[in-house]
């Protein structure tokens, strides 16, 4: 998927996707593959390779930079902030992820960075040039895949997808057949090179969505849920060629995910939303280090119904398995929450017969931040 080149948007929602047949509006029928038909269907980011005025970019500017973006859907007492104030800069050659619950803003602050949604105020920059001023060049060097593998059109074969994708972002397909060979190996995909797409599984789908928004040399990309639907091996692959573009090749990836493990492993640095706001900005080893989460495991035949219920009132995070006798418990909690655990557990005689410290990670964290977060409101 290509984020079109819409200019300013003139509508709280535009849409500034190129779909696949997974999507009604705007599907293309098109048996063979042919270049030159591509500019009449979807408009390209730039028109011509070297059509972009890389006069002002400079190579000390972030690759993006949001500042004091703001969005609201719907007017009085309806109204929903979707985006409140946002602010950050994303490092040249470094993945970020952004994590939230569902409805903290990740989609609409991602479609006002992309020009899909217009927000109420706010700037964003793409390499140091403002995205309303000129959409053209500040677009250029962007690509995005939201929502899966809707992008790609299904009758062409996942070759003529990414010659196709090469061509819109402004590449002569010739001149990167390379790396989309080597897209295609590593996504283990070079043997269906030619079988249309319409013919895949959907993990396979999800695989040639990523190799179409890479396939034009894009320098930034924008991942919306990308190893949703893969297998493991598949999602480990795509991490590792993403590492790899990043370290190589200076790419910069925004990538929005529920998939903690996937964050934790492939993210330079996360931003963490909540209702709207960015609640937490920091290293994934940074996040981990800096929390006074303390997650432990404890099996008793002395937690008994009655105690496990008193401590189930207690404690928001607490995971409990039934035994034939007592339960095994597995509380998340702060240095306070752990002290007054253990207070409870000897004012009820609980023996300790098995007691485990687990390392709290990312999706700990997560939680307990977004947790924290909706009380304090
Ligand atoms: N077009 C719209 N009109 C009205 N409200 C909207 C619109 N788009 C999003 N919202 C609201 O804005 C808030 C943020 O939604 P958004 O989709 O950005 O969240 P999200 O973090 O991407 O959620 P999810 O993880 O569920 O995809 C939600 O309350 C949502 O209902």
């Amino acid at each position: 998927m290509t984020v079109r080149d819409n200019g300013r948007p003139s509508s709280s929602e535009v849409d500034g996707i190129a779909p696949g047949e997974g999507s009604a509006s705007k599907s293309v029928d098109r048996p063979s593959f042919d270049d030159s038909a591509v500019s009449e269907e979807i408009e390209p980011v730039h028109d011509v390779p070297g059509g972009v005025d890389t006069a002002t970019v400079d190579d000390h500017d972030a690759a993006v930079s949001v500042t004091g973006l703001k969005k609201r859907f719907g007017d009085g007492t309806a109204a929903i902030t979707a985006v409140n104030d946002v602010s950050f800069e994303i490092e040249t050659g470094s993945i970020v992820g952004l994590l939230g619950p569902n409805g903290a803003g990740k989609t609409t602050l991602i479609k006002s960075i992309l020009g899909m949604v217009l927000p109420d105020g706010g700037t964003v920059r793409i390499r140091g040039i403002d995205v309303y001023d000129r959409p053209r060049d500040a677009y250029a060097s962007v690509d995005a895949m939201l929502e899966g593998a809707r992008n790609d059109y299904w009758r062409l074969t996942v070759q003529e997808n990414l010659r196709y994708f090469a061509t819109i972002s402004g590449v002569d397909p010739d001149s990167v057949r390379e790396r989309h060979e080597r897209l295609l190996t590593q996504l283990g995909l070079a043997e269906k090179a030619d079988v249309p797409v319409r013919e895949l599984s959907r993990g396979m789908k999800q695989k040639v969505s990523l190799a179409s928004v890479l396939a034009g040399g894009a320098e930034v990309v924008f991942l919306d849920e990308p190893t949703l639907g893969l297998d493991i091996e598949s999602s480990r692959t795509l991490q590792r060629e993403l590492r790899r573009l990043v370290e190589e090749e200076d790419l910069t990836v925004v990538l929005s995910s529920h998939d903690m493990d996937v964050v934790e492993t492939v993210c330079d640095r996360v931003l963490i939303m909540s209702d709207g706001a960015v609640i937490a900005d920091d290293t994934v080893d940074a996040l981990l280090s800096g929390t006074d989460l303390h997650c432990i495991e404890i099996t008793s035949s002395d937690l008994v119904a009655s105690v496990v219920s008193t401590l189930e009132n207690q404690f928001e995070t607490i995971t409990v398995e039934p035994r034939d006798r007592g339960s095994r418990i597995e509380v998340t909690t702060d240095s306070d929450g752990l002290y007054e655990l253990l207070a409870h557990l000897r004012a009820n005689d609980v023996t300790l017969e098995r007691v485990r410290t687990i390392e709290p990670d990312l999706e700990d964290v997560f939680v307990d931040l977004t947790t924290l977060e909706r009380r304090d409101e």
